[in-house]
Protein backbone atom coordinates (compact mmCIF):
# COMPACT_ATOMS: atom_id res chain seq x y z
CA UNK A 1 0.00 0.00 0.00
CA UNK A 2 1.04 3.39 -0.91
CA UNK A 3 1.78 6.15 1.98
CA UNK A 4 2.23 8.70 -0.01
CA UNK A 5 2.49 9.71 -3.72
CA UNK A 6 4.50 13.14 -4.89
CA UNK A 7 3.58 13.47 -8.80
CA UNK A 8 5.51 16.16 -10.62
CA UNK A 9 5.15 19.14 -7.92
CA UNK A 10 6.15 22.04 -8.36
CA UNK A 11 6.91 25.58 -6.11
CA UNK A 12 7.40 28.70 -6.91
CA UNK A 13 7.75 31.91 -4.39
CA UNK A 14 6.20 34.46 -6.97
CA UNK A 15 9.03 34.37 -9.80
CA UNK A 16 11.50 31.97 -7.96
CA UNK A 17 11.08 28.32 -8.51
CA UNK A 18 12.46 26.51 -5.50
CA UNK A 19 10.99 22.70 -6.54
CA UNK A 20 11.18 22.24 -10.00
CA UNK A 21 9.21 18.77 -10.63
CA UNK A 22 9.71 16.23 -8.08
CA UNK A 23 7.73 12.57 -8.45
CA UNK A 24 8.41 10.14 -5.43
CA UNK A 25 6.37 7.66 -4.18
CA UNK A 26 6.80 6.81 -0.65
CA UNK A 27 5.33 2.99 0.78
CA UNK A 28 3.16 2.97 4.09
CA UNK A 29 5.56 2.04 6.86
CA UNK A 30 8.60 3.53 4.94
CA UNK A 31 10.92 5.69 6.36
CA UNK A 32 12.77 8.26 3.92
CA UNK A 33 14.86 10.71 4.85
CA UNK A 34 15.24 13.89 2.73
CA UNK A 35 19.14 15.26 2.70
CA UNK A 36 20.35 17.93 0.37
CA UNK A 37 22.41 21.68 0.78
CA UNK A 38 21.12 23.93 2.29
CA UNK A 39 18.21 25.70 0.45
CA UNK A 40 17.65 22.90 -1.55
CA UNK A 41 14.43 23.01 -0.76
CA UNK A 42 13.91 20.11 1.92
CA UNK A 43 11.41 22.03 4.34
CA UNK A 44 9.82 23.21 1.95
CA UNK A 45 8.93 19.76 0.38
CA UNK A 46 7.86 18.51 3.81
CA UNK A 47 6.17 21.54 4.99
CA UNK A 48 4.09 21.15 1.56
CA UNK A 49 3.09 17.18 2.37
CA UNK A 50 1.72 18.84 5.87
CA UNK A 51 -0.66 21.27 4.18
CA UNK A 52 1.20 24.28 5.19
CA UNK A 53 2.47 25.50 2.24
CA UNK A 54 0.71 25.52 -1.42
CA UNK A 55 1.08 23.04 -4.08
CA UNK A 56 2.17 25.53 -6.83
CA UNK A 57 1.50 22.73 -9.52
CA UNK A 58 1.51 18.91 -9.70
CA UNK A 59 -0.22 16.53 -7.39
CA UNK A 60 0.25 15.11 -3.87
CA UNK A 61 -1.57 12.21 -2.45
CA UNK A 62 -1.63 10.64 1.29
CA UNK A 63 -3.35 7.21 1.59
CA UNK A 64 -4.83 6.90 -1.51
CA UNK A 65 -6.81 10.12 -1.35
CA UNK A 66 -5.62 13.34 -3.26
CA UNK A 67 -4.59 16.30 -0.80
CA UNK A 68 -3.44 19.53 -2.41
CA UNK A 69 -6.50 21.44 -1.07
CA UNK A 70 -7.05 19.21 1.93
CA UNK A 71 -5.86 21.14 5.34
CA UNK A 72 -3.38 20.49 7.36
CA UNK A 73 -6.11 18.89 10.42
CA UNK A 74 -7.09 16.67 7.83
CA UNK A 75 -4.29 15.24 6.08
CA UNK A 76 -3.61 12.29 9.20
CA UNK A 77 -0.31 13.78 9.93
CA UNK A 78 2.11 15.11 12.76
CA UNK A 79 5.22 16.93 12.63
CA UNK A 80 7.85 17.50 15.17
CA UNK A 81 10.13 20.68 14.54
CA UNK A 82 13.64 21.81 15.79
CA UNK A 83 12.08 23.89 18.15
CA UNK A 84 10.14 21.95 20.17
CA UNK A 85 7.10 24.15 20.96
CA UNK A 86 6.16 23.20 24.29
CA UNK A 87 3.46 24.58 26.97
CA UNK A 88 5.55 25.83 29.28
CA UNK A 89 2.89 26.35 32.32
CA UNK A 90 1.74 22.62 31.23
CA UNK A 91 3.46 19.37 32.57
CA UNK A 92 4.82 16.63 30.30
CA UNK A 93 1.10 14.21 30.74
CA UNK A 94 -1.23 17.60 29.71
CA UNK A 95 1.23 18.33 26.41
CA UNK A 96 1.01 15.21 24.96
CA UNK A 97 -2.76 14.98 26.18
CA UNK A 98 -3.36 18.99 24.93
CA UNK A 99 -4.35 17.84 21.45
CA UNK A 100 -6.73 15.02 22.16
CA UNK A 101 -8.20 16.87 25.22
CA UNK A 102 -9.32 19.51 22.12
CA UNK A 103 -10.65 16.81 20.00
CA UNK A 104 -12.74 15.66 22.80
CA UNK A 105 -10.85 11.77 23.09
CA UNK A 106 -12.39 10.10 26.11
CA UNK A 107 -10.65 10.77 29.90
CA UNK A 108 -9.62 6.48 29.47
CA UNK A 109 -8.64 6.96 25.95
CA UNK A 110 -6.19 10.47 26.25
CA UNK A 111 -4.71 8.39 29.56
CA UNK A 112 -3.89 5.31 27.55
CA UNK A 113 -2.27 7.13 24.14
CA UNK A 114 -0.58 8.89 26.58
CA UNK A 115 0.81 6.29 28.72
CA UNK A 116 1.87 4.26 25.89
CA UNK A 117 3.88 7.10 24.15
CA UNK A 118 5.21 7.88 27.27
CA UNK A 119 6.42 3.73 27.57
CA UNK A 120 7.85 3.62 23.96
CA UNK A 121 9.97 6.98 24.33
CA UNK A 122 10.53 6.13 27.78
CA UNK A 123 9.35 9.21 29.67
CA UNK A 124 7.26 7.45 32.15
CA UNK A 125 8.76 8.71 34.92
CA UNK A 126 8.85 12.41 34.22
CA UNK A 127 4.79 12.97 33.04
CA UNK A 128 4.30 14.99 35.89
CA UNK A 129 7.25 17.50 35.41
CA UNK A 130 7.23 20.35 33.55
CA UNK A 131 9.36 21.25 30.77
CA UNK A 132 11.84 23.38 32.13
CA UNK A 133 12.27 20.42 34.32
CA UNK A 134 13.60 18.22 31.12
CA UNK A 135 17.04 18.06 29.37
CA UNK A 136 16.52 18.94 25.26
CA UNK A 137 16.33 15.69 24.39
CA UNK A 138 13.78 15.19 26.91
CA UNK A 139 12.07 18.24 25.67
CA UNK A 140 12.68 16.32 22.22
CA UNK A 141 11.15 13.23 22.66
CA UNK A 142 7.97 14.89 24.39
CA UNK A 143 7.17 16.51 21.41
CA UNK A 144 7.63 13.36 19.80
CA UNK A 145 5.53 11.61 22.24
CA UNK A 146 2.34 14.67 21.79
CA UNK A 147 2.82 13.56 17.58
CA UNK A 148 2.39 9.84 18.45
CA UNK A 149 -0.98 10.49 20.48
CA UNK A 150 -2.30 11.79 17.35
CA UNK A 151 -1.99 8.59 15.84
CA UNK A 152 -0.94 9.82 12.57
CA UNK A 153 -0.89 7.96 9.14
CA UNK A 154 2.33 10.49 8.18
CA UNK A 155 5.27 11.12 10.96
CA UNK A 156 7.04 14.09 9.73
CA UNK A 157 10.23 15.63 11.32
CA UNK A 158 12.10 18.98 10.32
CA UNK A 159 15.64 18.57 11.88
CA UNK A 160 14.42 17.24 15.40
CA UNK A 161 17.64 16.60 16.51
CA UNK A 162 19.55 19.93 15.58
CA UNK A 163 19.75 22.07 19.14
CA UNK A 164 20.78 18.82 21.18
CA UNK A 165 23.99 19.08 21.50
CA UNK A 166 26.05 15.60 20.08
CA UNK A 167 25.88 13.13 23.31
CA UNK A 168 21.46 14.17 23.38
CA UNK A 169 21.39 13.87 19.63
CA UNK A 170 22.99 10.33 19.76
CA UNK A 171 20.25 9.37 22.44
CA UNK A 172 17.44 10.68 20.56
CA UNK A 173 18.33 9.36 17.54
CA UNK A 174 18.25 6.32 19.11
CA UNK A 175 15.19 6.95 20.26
CA UNK A 176 14.03 7.75 16.87
CA UNK A 177 15.01 3.94 15.61
CA UNK A 178 13.44 2.34 17.98
CA UNK A 179 9.90 4.52 17.26
CA UNK A 180 9.91 3.72 13.80
CA UNK A 181 9.93 -0.22 15.02
CA UNK A 182 7.36 0.23 17.20
CA UNK A 183 5.41 1.92 14.51
CA UNK A 184 5.72 -0.05 11.32
CA UNK A 185 3.09 1.02 9.78
CA UNK A 186 3.31 4.82 10.12
CA UNK A 187 5.28 6.72 7.17
CA UNK A 188 7.95 8.43 8.48
CA UNK A 189 9.72 11.35 6.39
CA UNK A 190 12.92 13.38 7.72
CA UNK A 191 14.63 16.25 6.87
CA UNK A 192 18.21 16.48 8.15
CA UNK A 193 21.57 17.67 7.59
CA UNK A 194 23.60 14.51 9.96
CA UNK A 195 25.03 12.54 7.13
CA UNK A 196 24.74 9.56 10.17
CA UNK A 197 21.25 10.02 11.18
CA UNK A 198 20.56 9.94 7.47
CA UNK A 199 22.18 6.87 7.00
CA UNK A 200 21.41 4.80 10.27
CA UNK A 201 17.68 5.68 10.12
CA UNK A 202 16.35 5.87 6.93
CA UNK A 203 14.98 3.04 4.70
CA UNK A 204 15.80 5.38 1.42
CA UNK A 205 17.47 8.34 1.41
CA UNK A 206 16.21 10.95 -1.05
CA UNK A 207 18.94 13.37 -2.28
CA UNK A 208 17.84 16.89 -3.48
CA UNK A 209 20.30 19.56 -5.06
CA UNK A 210 18.64 22.88 -6.21
CA UNK A 211 14.78 21.90 -6.09
CA UNK A 212 15.28 18.53 -8.01
CA UNK A 213 15.93 14.86 -7.24
CA UNK A 214 19.23 13.43 -7.63
CA UNK A 215 18.92 9.77 -6.39
CA UNK A 216 16.47 7.97 -4.64
CA UNK A 217 18.08 4.71 -2.75
CA UNK A 218 19.19 2.53 0.25
CA UNK A 219 21.57 4.37 2.13
CA UNK A 220 24.33 1.62 1.36
CA UNK A 221 23.71 2.21 -2.25
CA UNK A 222 23.72 5.48 -2.46
CA UNK A 223 27.22 5.00 -0.89
CA UNK A 224 28.30 2.25 -2.60
CA UNK A 225 26.66 3.03 -6.13
CA UNK A 226 26.39 6.98 -6.53
CA UNK A 227 25.15 7.75 -9.43
CA UNK A 228 26.38 10.81 -10.14
CA UNK A 229 29.45 13.26 -9.12
CA UNK A 230 26.82 15.46 -6.83
CA UNK A 231 25.71 12.25 -4.91
CA UNK A 232 28.79 10.50 -4.54
CA UNK A 233 30.30 13.91 -3.00
CA UNK A 234 27.72 14.72 -0.62
CA UNK A 235 27.31 10.95 0.81
CA UNK A 236 30.31 9.97 3.00
CA UNK A 237 32.49 12.09 4.89
CA UNK A 238 34.63 13.24 4.27
CA UNK A 239 33.57 13.27 1.24
CA UNK A 240 34.64 11.40 -1.72
CA UNK A 241 38.13 11.91 -3.37
CA UNK A 242 37.75 13.34 -7.09
CA UNK A 243 40.56 13.32 -9.16
CA UNK A 244 40.40 14.72 -12.73
CA UNK A 245 41.30 12.24 -14.91
CA UNK A 246 41.68 11.24 -18.94
CA UNK A 247 40.23 8.09 -20.76
CA UNK A 248 42.80 6.97 -22.56
CA UNK A 249 41.83 3.54 -23.40
CA UNK A 250 37.63 2.45 -23.69
CA UNK A 251 36.27 -1.01 -23.52
CA UNK A 252 35.72 -3.61 -21.18
CA UNK A 253 37.73 -2.08 -18.92
CA UNK A 254 38.63 1.22 -18.40
CA UNK A 255 42.10 3.00 -18.50
CA UNK A 256 42.66 6.39 -16.88
CA UNK A 257 45.40 8.86 -16.73
CA UNK A 258 45.11 11.03 -13.87
CA UNK A 259 46.03 14.30 -13.02
CA UNK A 260 49.75 13.61 -12.59
CA UNK A 261 50.12 10.99 -15.01
CA UNK A 262 49.71 8.25 -13.33
CA UNK A 263 47.78 5.25 -15.33
CA UNK A 264 44.81 3.34 -13.41
CA UNK A 265 42.80 0.71 -15.37
CA UNK A 266 39.05 0.32 -13.87
CA UNK A 267 36.88 -2.82 -13.80
CA UNK A 268 34.47 -0.47 -15.32
CA UNK A 269 33.51 -0.93 -18.84
CA UNK A 270 32.88 2.65 -21.41
CA UNK A 271 32.31 2.96 -24.98
CA UNK A 272 34.21 3.44 -27.53
CA UNK A 273 33.22 7.41 -28.01
CA UNK A 274 34.18 8.00 -24.63
CA UNK A 275 38.23 7.24 -25.28
CA UNK A 276 40.20 10.88 -24.86
CA UNK A 277 36.85 12.10 -22.60
CA UNK A 278 37.43 13.82 -19.92
CA UNK A 279 36.57 12.23 -16.54
CA UNK A 280 36.86 11.90 -12.86
CA UNK A 281 38.18 9.13 -10.79
CA UNK A 282 36.87 8.79 -7.39
CA UNK A 283 38.01 6.55 -4.88
CA UNK A 284 36.27 7.38 -0.80
CA UNK A 285 38.94 8.36 2.04
CA UNK A 286 38.27 5.00 3.58
CA UNK A 287 39.36 3.34 0.45
CA UNK A 288 42.89 4.15 0.44
CA UNK A 289 45.38 2.04 1.91
CA UNK A 290 48.90 2.43 2.91
CA UNK A 291 50.83 0.34 0.07
CA UNK A 292 52.65 -2.75 1.07
CA UNK A 293 55.34 -4.11 -0.57
CA UNK A 294 53.64 -5.86 -3.69
CA UNK A 295 50.50 -4.03 -3.76
CA UNK A 296 49.83 -2.26 -6.78
CA UNK A 297 50.47 1.58 -6.41
CA UNK A 298 47.33 3.38 -6.75
CA UNK A 299 49.48 6.74 -6.32
CA UNK A 300 52.14 8.24 -4.37
CA UNK A 301 51.74 11.35 -2.73
CA UNK A 302 53.27 13.72 0.00
CA UNK A 303 51.46 14.29 3.49
CA UNK A 304 50.45 17.84 4.17
CA UNK A 305 48.69 17.38 7.54
CA UNK A 306 48.00 14.41 9.82
CA UNK A 307 45.32 14.13 12.10
CA UNK A 308 45.66 11.22 14.06
CA UNK A 309 42.24 10.61 15.89
CA UNK A 310 43.50 6.83 17.79
CA UNK A 311 40.60 5.23 16.38
CA UNK A 312 41.62 6.51 12.61
CA UNK A 313 44.33 8.92 10.89
CA UNK A 314 43.85 11.08 8.68
CA UNK A 315 46.03 12.10 6.05
CA UNK A 316 45.89 14.85 3.85
CA UNK A 317 48.04 14.62 0.47
CA UNK A 318 48.68 17.69 -1.43
CA UNK A 319 49.57 17.85 -5.18
CA UNK A 320 47.58 15.49 -6.90
CA UNK A 321 44.73 17.55 -7.41
CA UNK A 322 44.62 21.95 -7.75
CA UNK A 323 41.96 22.88 -4.98
CA UNK A 324 41.32 20.36 -2.52
CA UNK A 325 43.97 17.81 -0.83
CA UNK A 326 43.40 14.36 -1.17
CA UNK A 327 42.28 12.69 2.11
CA UNK A 328 43.05 9.19 3.22
CA UNK A 329 41.39 7.27 6.35
CA UNK A 330 43.93 4.95 7.92
CA UNK A 331 42.53 2.71 10.95
CA UNK A 332 44.67 3.01 13.53
CA UNK A 333 47.39 4.75 14.51
CA UNK A 334 49.45 5.49 11.95
CA UNK A 335 54.25 6.29 11.82
CA UNK A 336 53.37 8.85 9.18
CA UNK A 337 54.76 12.29 9.47
CA UNK A 338 53.86 15.92 7.49
CA UNK A 339 56.45 15.54 4.30
CA UNK A 340 56.50 12.00 4.26
CA UNK A 341 55.80 10.41 0.93
CA UNK A 342 53.28 7.83 0.82
CA UNK A 343 52.25 5.12 -1.97
CA UNK A 344 48.57 4.52 -1.96
CA UNK A 345 46.35 1.27 -2.96
CA UNK A 346 42.77 0.98 -3.51
CA UNK A 347 40.88 -2.23 -4.04
CA UNK A 348 39.19 -2.06 -8.22
CA UNK A 349 35.77 -2.47 -6.89
CA UNK A 350 35.60 0.54 -4.49
CA UNK A 351 37.19 2.61 -7.62
CA UNK A 352 34.49 5.22 -9.22
CA UNK A 353 34.56 6.89 -12.58
CA UNK A 354 32.01 9.51 -13.75
CA UNK A 355 31.98 11.00 -17.44
CA UNK A 356 32.83 14.14 -18.07
CA UNK A 357 28.79 14.86 -17.45
CA UNK A 358 29.31 13.91 -14.24
CA UNK A 359 27.94 10.82 -14.64
CA UNK A 360 28.54 7.16 -13.29
CA UNK A 361 30.02 5.06 -15.35
CA UNK A 362 29.50 2.24 -13.32
CA UNK A 363 26.50 0.25 -14.25
N1 LIG B 1 8.49 31.94 2.19
C1 LIG B 1 9.45 31.98 1.26
N2 LIG B 1 9.52 32.98 0.36
C2 LIG B 1 10.47 33.02 -0.60
N3 LIG B 1 11.43 32.08 -0.73
C3 LIG B 1 11.43 31.07 0.14
C4 LIG B 1 10.44 30.95 1.18
N4 LIG B 1 10.71 29.81 1.89
C5 LIG B 1 11.80 29.27 1.32
N5 LIG B 1 12.23 29.99 0.27
C6 LIG B 1 13.37 29.69 -0.60
O1 LIG B 1 13.19 28.39 -1.12
C7 LIG B 1 14.43 27.70 -1.21
C8 LIG B 1 14.31 26.37 -0.48
O2 LIG B 1 14.20 26.61 0.92
P1 LIG B 1 14.10 25.44 1.99
O3 LIG B 1 13.93 26.06 3.33
O4 LIG B 1 13.09 24.46 1.55
O5 LIG B 1 15.54 24.81 1.85
P2 LIG B 1 16.23 23.68 2.76
O6 LIG B 1 16.81 22.71 1.80
O7 LIG B 1 15.26 23.17 3.75
O8 LIG B 1 17.37 24.54 3.43
P3 LIG B 1 18.03 24.42 4.89
O9 LIG B 1 18.76 23.14 4.86
O10 LIG B 1 18.93 25.61 4.93
O11 LIG B 1 16.91 24.45 5.89
C9 LIG B 1 15.49 28.63 -0.64
O12 LIG B 1 16.15 29.23 -1.70
C10 LIG B 1 14.68 29.61 0.16
O13 LIG B 1 15.32 30.87 0.19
Amino acid sequence: MTGVILKDIKKSYGQVQVLHGIDLEIEQGEFVVFVGPSGCGKSTLLRMIAGLEDITSGEMSIDGHVVNEVPPSRRGIAMVFQSYALYPHMTVYDNMAFGMRIAKESKEEVDRRVKAAAEILQLTQYLERLPKALSGGQRQRVAIGRAICRDPKVFLFDEPLSNLDAALRVATRIEIARLKESMPDTTMIYVTHDQVEAMTLADRIVVLSAGRIEQVGPPLELYERPKNLFVARFIGSPAMNIIPAKITSAGPQTVVELSGGKSVTLDIPSDAGQQGKQASFGIRPEDLAVAADGDPCLFEGKVGIVEALGEVTLLYIEGLTKDEPIIAKIPGILPVNKGDSVRFTARPEKMHLFDADGLSLRQ
